[in-house]
Order: structure tokens, then sequence, then C-alpha cells
């Protein structure tokens, strides 16, 4: 439904989106997360074909955004971050003016807008000018103006920002009822709202795609997911030969605890299976007793922020910084013993 290639946006020397790749399929309500300037309002207004594209395609049902740009700005509906409203016109009028430039047929003009002026709560200031709207009040204009003529796909850029929380509710709600017959692109920066809402997240930074799955899928994978943290009485040799021999254990760093005799562990399963039965036969079958034992799920904010921050974008650091643990661990070990 919409395809991005290989998407390339300069803004002088600074490269705001580098080389993005993805699709998004039908009927499904997609979330845009990233930090701030990490490229979210650059792509989705190349998307809409707002500006163009340094590099790259876009294709919406098949159509280029850049070549075809009628054919493809058909099937979309998009509530830009500051929403184009004309400040002198009545929330009505500017509907009006919506419906006219989208070129929706003259005898269901006014029908489309009376549907839309209701489904976004607006019937109450139709006749106000929308200079003397609330920002809440202004936004759902804006998101009436998206979704007028029922594209099939409908894009909003930060869509709840400055609302209050009943309007907050209000429009989540409302996004969610547009997802049954429209495929919606959403930006946020509020992980609880793409995790309550959204079906597949798109995280980006940087300009650079650098997760997309579902909100609980990518939990799962991160490291750190499914994780238990132990304080178990023994030495770094003995911990590590059982937890060597626990299949399910995907990666685990072993460092020196503050209780005399004893190393703090975490580890990283591979899967959701809870091991904690398992860790706590294995480790007395070797007479080195649990002090402590804990699990810890991972959360969406703790996926966002380990991906979004550079240092550890790179899956193969757990791993490095596992062995640079473990030789301290040793030092340490060594250390104690000559004293
Ligand atoms: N017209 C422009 N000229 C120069 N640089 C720009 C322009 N628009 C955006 N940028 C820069 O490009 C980067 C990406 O900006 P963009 O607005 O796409 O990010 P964003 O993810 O939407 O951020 P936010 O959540 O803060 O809106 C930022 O560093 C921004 O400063």
């Amino acid at each position: 439904m919409i395809e991005v290639k290989n998407l390339v946006k300069k803004y002088g020397n600074h490269l705001a989106v580098d080389h993005l790749d993805f699709t998004v399929e039908k009927g499904q309500i997609y979330g845009f997360l990233g930090p701030n300037g990490a490229g979210k309002s650059t792509t989705m207004n190349i998307i809409t074909g707002y500006i163009s594209a340094t590099e790259g395609q876009v294709l919406i049902n098949g159509h280029d955004i850049f070549e075809e740009p009628e054919n493809a700005k058909k099937a979309i509906g998009y509530l830009p971050e500051i929403p184009p409203l004309y400040m002198d016109m009545t929330s009505k009028e500017y509907l009006q003016f919506a419906a006219e430039l989208k070129k929706i047929p003259k005898d269901q003009r006014k029908r489309m807008i009376n549907e839309v002026m209701e489904l976004t709560k607006i019937d109450s200031v139709k006749d106000r000018l929308i200079k003397n709207l609330s920002k809440g009040y202004r936004q759902r204009v804006g998101l009436a103006q998206a979704i007028l003529g029922y594209p099939e796909i409908i894009i909003l850029d930060e869509p709840t920002v400055g609302l209050d929380p009943k309007q907050i509710i209000e429009i989540r709600d409302l996004i969610k009822e547009l997802s049954k017959k429209h495929t919606v692109i959403l930006s946020s920066h509020i992980l609880s709202e793409v995790s309550a809402l959204c079906d597949h997240v798109l995280i980006i930074s940087n300009g650079k795609l650098v997760a997309s799955d579902t909100p609980e899928h990518l939990g799962e994978l991160m490291a750190g997911s499914n994780t238990v943290v132990l304080t178990v009485k023994g030495s770094t040799e003995k911990i590590k030969s059982v937890l060597n021999s626990i299949n399910e254990i995907r990666d685990y760093q072993i460092t020196k605890s503050m209780e005399s005799g004893s190393k703090d562990i975490k580890i990283q399963m591979k899967s959701q299976t809870d091991i904690r039965e398992k860790l706590f036969f294995t480790f007395a079958e070797q007479r080195c007793p649990i002090l402590m034992m804990d699990s810890t799920k991972i959360s969406l904010e703790d996926v966002f922020l380990e991906l979004t921050s550079k240092e550890q974008i790179n899956e193969e650091i757990p791993e490095n910084l596992q062995e640079e643990v473990e030789v301290k661990v040793e030092e340490e070990e060594q250390n104690e013993s000559n004293l």
C-alpha cells in the first residue's frame, strides 16, 4: 500500500532522513516513533508529497508520489504537525474549502462535511472563526479535514499534542474507529500512546529506521527483555557452569556483589520462558545459594531508549560488555585471593 524505498532527505549538509526503507500494509495502525529531530515529520511530509526527497521513491498504491502526485495524493489524508488552518474562516467554511481542493463531487460535499464534523465532534463550533477556537478544537478541525473524503490512508503527525487528557482519549478513540476502515499512520513521542493504539511500530533515530515490529514483539526481542536478576553465593566458575548448562539463557552478565563471596547476575532469556524454578534447583544442586532473585519485563519505553541512544544500537555491545565484566570479576577475584 505504501512503499518507501531508499528515502533520503538532506537539508544542506544535514542528513535528516537516511536511506529509509519500509512498507505499510493495509488496515492497520502504524506508529512512527522517535525522539525530537529524528526525522518523523520530514518523512511524513515526503510521503504526503508536501516536500520533495533528495533520493529514493515513495509509492502509494503503486503510484509514485513525485511522478504521479494526483493519483498518489488521492489516497491520503494528512494532518501535519501544525495544521494549515485559515484563521479567518469558520470551521465549516474551511471544510468546504478543503472539500473543493480534494475535488469531492459537489452533490456529496454537504453530507461528507456533516459526517466528519459529527465524527470529530466539531458540530457545536462549525460557525465559529478558527482563530477563536481552542487548540483542541483546532486540532479536531485539522483532523476533520484529513479524513474528509475518506481517503484510504490517514497520516497524522503528533495528533494529540497540546490536547487535554479528555480530548486525548476522544481523539485516540476516534483513531481506533478510523482504523476499522482506513490505514492510519501516526507519529508520536508518547510511548504509551503508541503502545495502546498501534498494531505496528516503526522506530526512527537520526533519520534511520532502527526497528519495525509489533509493540509486544519489540519488547520481547530486545536485550533485557524477560530478564532475571539474581545474587548467588559461589565462585564465578561454578556460577558460569550452571548458567552455561541452561539452554533458555541467551546472555548473562556477572558482576561482583556487595554481599561478600557473592555475585550479581543479570540473565536475558531467549524467549518468554520462566526459568526461575530451573535456576533455583540447578544452583541448589551446585550448593550455590540464591540470596535474591527477581524477574523484570521490558517496556516499550526501554526499547525506545535502547534503540535511540546511539551507543546501544549495536546488538553486539551486551556480549562485549559481558566479556569485559567477566574479565573484571576474574581480576577482582585474583586480587581478593592475593590479599
Ligand atoms: N526545513 C528545514 N531546514 C533545515 N533543517 C530542517 C528542516 N526541517 C527539519 N530540519 C531538521 O531535520 C531534522 C529532522 O527534523 P524533523 O522535524 O523531521 O524531526 P521530527 O522527528 O519530526 O522531530 P519533532 O518530534 O521534534 O517534530 C532535525 O534535525 C531538524 O532540525
